[in-house]
């Protein structure tokens, strides 16, 4: 795909500041588990925080792809770096810029110009895969709704200021009307707790948790409708939620594209039997078959990042982006591991950034959806038959029949 001269200029100046102060903070980020402040002023700085909030409340209306290009630089040297940019341009801010009122773009585009990260709030410790079985709940009271339950995992806990939580909507007879989205604002929201810090395996500074909703009230300003009404609400939610498939994607392929230069440089500087080891041929062809996933990885994200879903949807194409992720965190996880091997037990030195970046890439085949979950809607689409995944299988099948 050709890339504009403008998207050319993007890339270079989101280069530019990656191999500055993500790169040289990569590792201490790691190592410490702090939420980089510093480099989130240097994202404000080069304008890459809100990159797509429309010129009208502050932004510049940028693209998906244009997102993308600056994700994969910053992820090329500092994982953590590139979450960040993901976060302030997709998922609960491309969400609230689609469906939100103007007063509500408003209010989310000055927190996310500012330095927020929004926090997306799906993920529940038994919903987690099965985000529509989700428990918590908003129930209505008066023009206000109260909001009781818990998420966990949730990226940006503790430092996020603006949460997009989804609840189940109830009436005020108890009644379930489908499912909304709803705003908060840490600092601002009494009944948003933030209850653990989750001990994870990478991506070490970007911290993840558990948050407690008790009795948090939303007033009306801050109820995020979607657009087909709460009935078909999670429907809503989670195609916008599309963007950040592809950024989550996108941060994979990053990762992968630094390992691979580093891998590279590293093939040609060692030397073994005499010669650089890049010379052999087992080598030679592990580099081109790291290449070529690389490639394929980057075609299909600036496909998704460029496509839209059916009808007026301002959101990539479902299955596009469910397979650009699959393929791009499958062959990244690959890709790392393979640059790790290349380094030899350096590779496996925490002294060397590749152990680092083998812990990070493992998450994006299990965060932004599984890529099994994900194999199951690309099948759907394949197929054209809906898919449903809450049926009885053999346990409960067996369990009935026990039973009877
Ligand atoms: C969608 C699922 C939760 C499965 O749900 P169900 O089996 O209960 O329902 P479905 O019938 O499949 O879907 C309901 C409804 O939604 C529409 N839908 C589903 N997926 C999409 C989509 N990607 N885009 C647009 N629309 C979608 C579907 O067509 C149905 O509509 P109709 O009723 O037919 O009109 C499950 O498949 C799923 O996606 N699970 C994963 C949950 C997930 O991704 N969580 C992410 C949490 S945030 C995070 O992890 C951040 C990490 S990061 O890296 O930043
Ligand atoms: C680093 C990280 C960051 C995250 N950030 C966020 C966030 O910001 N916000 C948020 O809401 N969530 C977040 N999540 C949660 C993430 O979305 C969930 O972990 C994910 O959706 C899977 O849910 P689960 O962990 O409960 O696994 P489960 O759903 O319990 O799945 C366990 C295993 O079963 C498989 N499986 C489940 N159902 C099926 C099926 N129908 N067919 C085939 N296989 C199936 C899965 O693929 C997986 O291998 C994050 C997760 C991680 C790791």
């Amino acid at each position: 795909m050709e890339l504009s001269s403008q998207q050319l200029a993007l890339k270079e100046r989101a280069r530019a500041l990656s191999n500055g102060l993500p790169r040289k903070r990569a590792a201490e980020i790691d190592q410490s588990r702090e939420y980089p402040w510093d480099v989130v002023e240097a994202l404000k700085a080069e304008r890459f925080m809100g990159m797509t909030i429309p010129k009208e409340y502050g932004g510049q209306g940028r693209s998906f792809l244009d997102t993308v290009l600056v994700i994969e630089e910053m992820a090329r040297s500092c994982t953590v770096s590139a979450r960040i940019v993901v976060e302030a341009n997709m998922g609960a801010i491309s969400t609230v810029m689609a469906y939100g009122t103007d007063a509500q773009r408003k209010r989310a585009a000055d927190l996310v110009l500012a330095g927020d990260k929004p926090a997306i709030c799906i993920t529940e410790p038994d919903a987690g895969s099965d985000a529509s079985g989700m428990k918590t709940r908003a129930d209505k009271r008066g023009n206000r709704y109260v909001l009781n339950g818990k998420k966990h995992w949730i990226t940006g806990a503790g430092v996020s200021r603006l949460h997009l939580i989804f609840a189940r909507v109830f009436d005020e007879r108890g009644e379930e009307l489908g499912t909304g989205g709803f705003l908060a604002v840490r600092g601002e929201a009494e009944g948003l707790r933030m209850s653990k810090r989750e001990t994870t395996m990478g991506l070490c500074g970007m911290p993840e948790g558990e948050l407690v909703f008790e009795d948090l009230e939303i007033t009306p300003d801050m109820v995020l409708l979607p657009p087909s009404g709460f009935k078909r609400g999670f429907a809503d939610l989670i195609n916008a939620y599309n963007s950040q498939r592809v950024g989550a994607g996108t941060v994979a392929m990053g990762i992968a594209a630094g390992a691979l230069e580093h891998a590279v440089e590293w093939a040609k500087a060692r030397e073994q039997f005499g010669r650089p080891i890049g010379e052999f041929q087992g080598l030679q062809w592990m580099l081109a078959d790291m290449q070529t996933q690389l490639t394929a990885s980057r075609l299909m994200l600036y496909a998704a990042a460029s496509s839209r879903g059916p009808g007026d949807s301002s959101f990539p194409d479902p299955a596009l982006a469910a397979q650009a992720k699959i393929f791009a965190s499958e062959a990244a996880i690959k890709i790392v591991n393979d640059a790790l091997q290349v380094f030899g037990a350096r590779g496996y030195s925490r002294d060397f950034p590749l152990e680092r970046m083998a812990r990070d890439v493992r998450m994006f085949t299990i965060g932004g959806g599984t890529a099994q979950v994900l194999r199951t809607l690309v099948a759907s689409k394949v197929l054209g038959w809906k898919l449903p995944q809450t049926r009885d299988g053999y346990v409960m099948s067996k369990a009935k029949v026990d039973r009877d």
